[in-house]
């Protein structure tokens, strides 16, 4: 039922931070060199999910939108709408859900007096395996999580706010709290995918005391809703499939928060002139089209202000200023891309400008996600030892179709929400001089992207992403997420690690110590047995709270741990994360180190590999003249803010279309629009 591992776990091994690039343990060890034989292109009806499969792969040298027929031996393998997998079995308290393809709708209330007091859609979502019961996700977060304000010793706010958009490109589970009523979906016995668009608004999380005179009236709609549910599920059986949560995006790391998961969405965000994105003009800057607010996610108290239109089809764009910042800049990046093209190659159409222009963006949010942003988060020695980048100026050619690029949903659901704790409850703005201008409270502009567009606040913001700490990765999460999340301009919001405790129940997690055994670590069978990678104080909390050891959530185990020299996260987080992270380069076909017709020239490539997510602020913000170099560390005397044009570029001029070098487009493609190979 579940693929076997690929031998990255078993290889898994800690690594001391002491290394450095090159050195040792064959590090910098050559990359294959030789592409791989094409792949036979057959489909198998048992592997197809209920994503749409394509009736054919057109052999094409772009990426499709959906993420399909990238994987030819199973071409819906990575498209929107299909299970996450798993590296453990899911144990579902009631094991009657493991049938059950639950749309993952989580919705719940709770009183400011922190107890939940309705959960939706959740299976048993206080009693563990063992029968015992669970410590509620509300009292979980206030104990174990609270907000002690540390920041990072190195590393900015902007290595965060990527984190979040590598996230949002590779998933988001169908029904979560920021899925649209068109996102949340099920599959039926038959294989159907089944939308599920009634969910009623009023369900969404309220506060609200037991005493308040509303009270029995709201948990009466909520009870009520808890039924609609239920007969909801009843229609959502797997059938022969095992049952498994969807996941609305497509899986690959492929900036489809930018060009979007469909062919359809693709067509809303073009502009289909010189191979552009649609943008509007105002104040001489661009910004994503207005989306009317037709989905009502954003919180705008004006119909004036800006509420954009995500690439998604989905409004996760709009979520936090600082987000929709790194979106608009990639968006301004493709157009960037696409003037210079049609500059050097008038004789492209729009067509071949877009798809190039494409092409790069996304090579470049590769590069930068896994030579910039990985190693700081997983190691620089784990991401070499384990092969998921290569110190290179060669191509990279190791693309494998027996690799399952499919998000993991113990990557989703537990280890890479770890990084919630990141999070800062204040964004600084910050002037070309770095001095702190002013600051922006988080939950006064949660889905209010219109503060971006007020007086210089797009550059100050930009700087402010490059120059604010992260803060610090451990259990502390700032009260901004866990009092104030959504709030709406109501004086409480939600709790978002409430909601990673209770998603983690949802979806049926195995237990952390089935994650540590999994992982290399023994079984513990008393909770002293965690001490070999946790602190007393939280163990002395896990057995206050929980009955046995096999009880603990893997989101809550997991997050204590202490971390691995040299990461951010500790070894059970680093082994889900290295793995998945492994997948999603190996498993995709047209990751941008490969060579072939999908891939670009070497000299190309080594450009590709000079680009950094400084210039990318530097070239998409107005007028922002300086950075550092390394824009994900803070800055310092080894790290010191440089004028832009001295950070290296990638010289597009190696695009221009001539005999003998740079891409070459025939005729025939041209004149047909057509693409094919
Ligand atoms: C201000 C910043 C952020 C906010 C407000 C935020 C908020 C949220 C919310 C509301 C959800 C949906 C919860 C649910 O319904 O289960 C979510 C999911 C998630 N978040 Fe964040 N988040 C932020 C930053 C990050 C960062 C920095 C990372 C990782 C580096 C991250 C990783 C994830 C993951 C992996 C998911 C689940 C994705 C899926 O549905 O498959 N988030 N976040």
């Amino acid at each position: 039922m579940y693929e076997s591992l690929n031998l990255l776990i078993s290889k898994y091994t800690y690594v001391s931070s002491n290394n450095v690039f090159g050195s040792g343990n064959g590090f910098g060890q050559p990359p294959p060199t030789q592409p791989p034989p094409p792949p036979t292109v057959t489909q198998d009806p048992r592997t197809l999910g209920c994503g749409t499969a394509p009736a054919s792969c057109p052999q094409t040298r772009y990426r499709s939108y959906d993420g399909t027929c990238n994987n030819l031996r199973n071409p819906v393998l990575g498209s929107p709408n299909t299970p996450y997998t798993r590296l453990l079995p899911p144990k579902y308290a009631d094991e009657s859900f493991r049938l059950i393809m639950k749309p993952g709708v989580l919705i719940f209330f709770y009183d400011n007096t922190n107890s939940l007091f309705c959960v939706i859609g959740i299976s048993n979502p206080t009693i563990a395996r063992s029968g015992n019961q669970l410590p509620g996700a509300r009292t979980l977060s206030l104990v174990i999580y609270p907000d002690v304000p540390v920041e990072d010793p190195i590393w900015t706010l902007n290595a965060m706010q990527y984190g979040q958009i590598i996230t949002h490109d590779m998933s988001m589970i169908a029904g979560s709290t920021q899925a649209q009523p068109h996102q949340t979906k099920c599959c039926t016995q038959d294989g159907q995918l089944l939308e599920l668009s009634n969910i009623p608004e009023h369900c969404f999380p309220i506060l609200l005391p037991e005493n308040d005179p509303d009270y029995s009236q709201i948990n009466a709609k909520c009870m009520s809703f808890v039924r609609t549910i239920t007969d909801r599920d009843r229609r959502c059986i797997g059938g022969s499939q095992p049952a498994e949560q969807l996941t609305a995006v497509n899986h690959f790391l492929d900036l489809s928060v930018v060009y979007g998961n469909t062919d359809q969405v693709n067509q809303q965000v073009r502009q289909f002139q010189g191979g552009r994105l649609r943008v509007d003009i105002r104040n001489g800057q661009q910004w994503p089209p207005r989306s009317q607010n037709a989905s009502g996610i954003c919180t705008i108290q004006s119909p004036l202000e800006a509420c954009y239109l995500g690439a998604q089809g989905d409004a996760r764009i709009n979520q936090n200023p600082q987000l929709t910042l790194l979106q608009v800049i990639l968006l301004r990046e493709h157009n960037r891309i696409a003037d210079t093209l049609q500059k050097l190659n008038p004789h492209w159409n729009d067509e071949v400008v877009f798809q190039e222009a494409r092409k790069i963006n996304i090579a470049q949010h590769e590069k930068i996600s896994y030579y910039e942003w990985l190693p700081i988060f997983i190691g620089v020695e784990n991401t070499l030892k384990n092969k998921i980048i290569y110190q290179t100026n060669n191509f990279v050619n190791d693309y494998d179709g027996s690799v399952n690029p499919t998000i993991l949903n113990e990557h989703a659901t537990a280890a890479f929400r770890y990084f919630h704790s990141l999070i800062a409850g204040n964004l600084d703005l910050v002037t070309e001089a770095r001095n702190n201008y002013g600051t922006l409270r988080l939950s006064d502009w949660f889905n209010r992207p219109q503060i971006l567009e007020e007086g210089d606040n797009f550059d100050e913001l930009s700087r402010g992403l490059n120059t604010q700490p992260q803060m610090a990765s451990d259990p502390f999460h700032d009260e901004e997420i866990t009092q104030y999340l959504f709030r709406n301009s109501q004086p409480f919001g939600t709790d978002l690690k409430a909601f990673d405790i209770q998603r983690n129940r949802d979806h049926g997690l195995a237990s952390y110590n089935d994650y540590r055994r999994f992982c290399g670590l023994p079984r513990a069978t008393t909770f002293e047995d965690f001490s070999d990678v946790m602190g007393g104080e939280n163990i002395d909390k896990l057995a206050s709270l929980y009955e046995i050891p096999d009880d603990v959530d893997l989101t809550v185990g997991g997050s204590l741990e202490a971390h691995v020299p040299g990461t951010l996260a500790g070894p059970t987080f680093l082994c889900i994360l290295t793995e998945q992270f492994y997948r999603t380069r190996v498993g995709d076909r047209f990751w941008f180190e490969n060579s072939g017709a999908t891939g670009f020239t070497l000299a190309q490539l080594n450009e590709i590999r000079k680009s950094s997510i400084s210039r990318l602020l530097c070239d998409n913000s107005k007028d922002v003249k300086a950075m550092q170099p390394r824009g994900f560390e803070r800055i310092s005397a080894r790290n010191a803010i440089v004028p832009c044009e001295s950070l290296p570029i990638v010289d597009l001029s190696l695009w221009k279309d001539v005999q003998g070098q740079g891409i070459q487009i025939s005729q025939d493609e041209l004149s047909l629009s057509g693409l094919f190979l």
